[in-house]
């Protein structure tokens, strides 16, 4: 488990901007070390500002496309091409303007697809997309992914991993079907806080004051099962991407001093 780093912004635009700058810096970084990196992409509000960002800025040239793997950390199980499935968001945010190598973009399935609107064999077959990408040395099933990207909901959800419900609590498997979401659409897919913990590093996103009391609940450890953001952490790193209106609910001794 890595230590939560905070770094606060002063508005959620600002945190977008810079959330990309970073992202574009790791991907370069990842693909000068290894060939290829690998990013996995967060749904709502604040990991799309943050695709749109990056679709924005001039430094996008500095990434090669063509060698960056792109998965999904949930998914509103919908049709394909619904405009509120988080692929379609982030196709439209970015996606579709950049050069990418299609068979490297892994979308979860959709409610039309090989499985119809069976979530739970979705599931299945997404963990076993991962599970072949995944290397000897990748012991949970999944890639050892660069960046992975958390939104965090209002009640401390990420992905589609909300307070209390059986997706939060799996152990075993890398990817689960959701159903009873309390945010609609009520059936996702999720990967699970085993298959998150296997990235380098963690990234979550949280801005605007909606977001306050689950940032410092979530940072007060109050167990993953209540908390599902307090789970969420990198092998290398976990970074907390905020904004002051976000930060607001912390703690003083938490507030980081340089942002304060
Ligand atoms: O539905 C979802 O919500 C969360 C949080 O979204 P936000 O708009 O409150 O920031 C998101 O992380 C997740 O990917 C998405 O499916």
């Amino acid at each position: 488990m890595t230590t939560p780093q905070l770094v606060v912004h002063r508005d959620k635009d600002l945190m977008a901007l810079a959330a990309a700058a970073r992202l574009i810096t790791r991907i370069v970084d990842a693909q000068s070390a290894r060939g290829a990196a690998s990013v996995v992409l967060t749904g709502g509000r604040n990991g799309n500002a943050l695709l749109a960002a990056l679709a924005a800025s001039p430094a996008r040239e500095a990434v090669d496309w063509s060698r960056l793997d792109l998965w999904w950390g949930d998914e509103r199980f919908l049709p394909e091409g619904d405009p509120e499935r988080n692929a379609t968001q982030a196709r439209d945010e970015l996606l579709d303007a950049v050069p990418l190598d299609p068979a490297r973009v892994h979308y979860m399935p959709a409610s039309d697809g090989a499985d119809g609107d069976d979530a739970e064999a979705a599931a299945e077959r997404y963990a076993a997309e991962l599970a072949k990408a995944a290397g000897p040395e990748d012991h949970v099933g999944v890639p050892a992914f660069d960046v992975l990207l958390l939104g965090v909901g209002p009640d401390t959800h990420v992905a589609s991993l909300f307070p209390e419900l059986p997706g939060v609590r799996e152990t075993t498997r890398t990817v689960v079907g959701v159903r009873g979401a309390p945010k609609p659409p009520p059936v996702r897919v999720s990967l699970t806080l085993p298959a998150i913990r296997a990235a380098r590093e963690v990234w979550l996103l949280a801005a605007g004051e909606d977001k306050a009391e689950a940032v410092a609940l979530a940072l007060s450890s109050p167990g993953e099962i209540q908390a599902p953001a307090s789970g969420a952490y990198g092998q290398h790193r976990t970074l907390w991407l905020l904004d002051r209106a976000a930060a607001a609910k912390l703690p003083p001794e938490m507030y980081p001093p340089a942002s304060a």
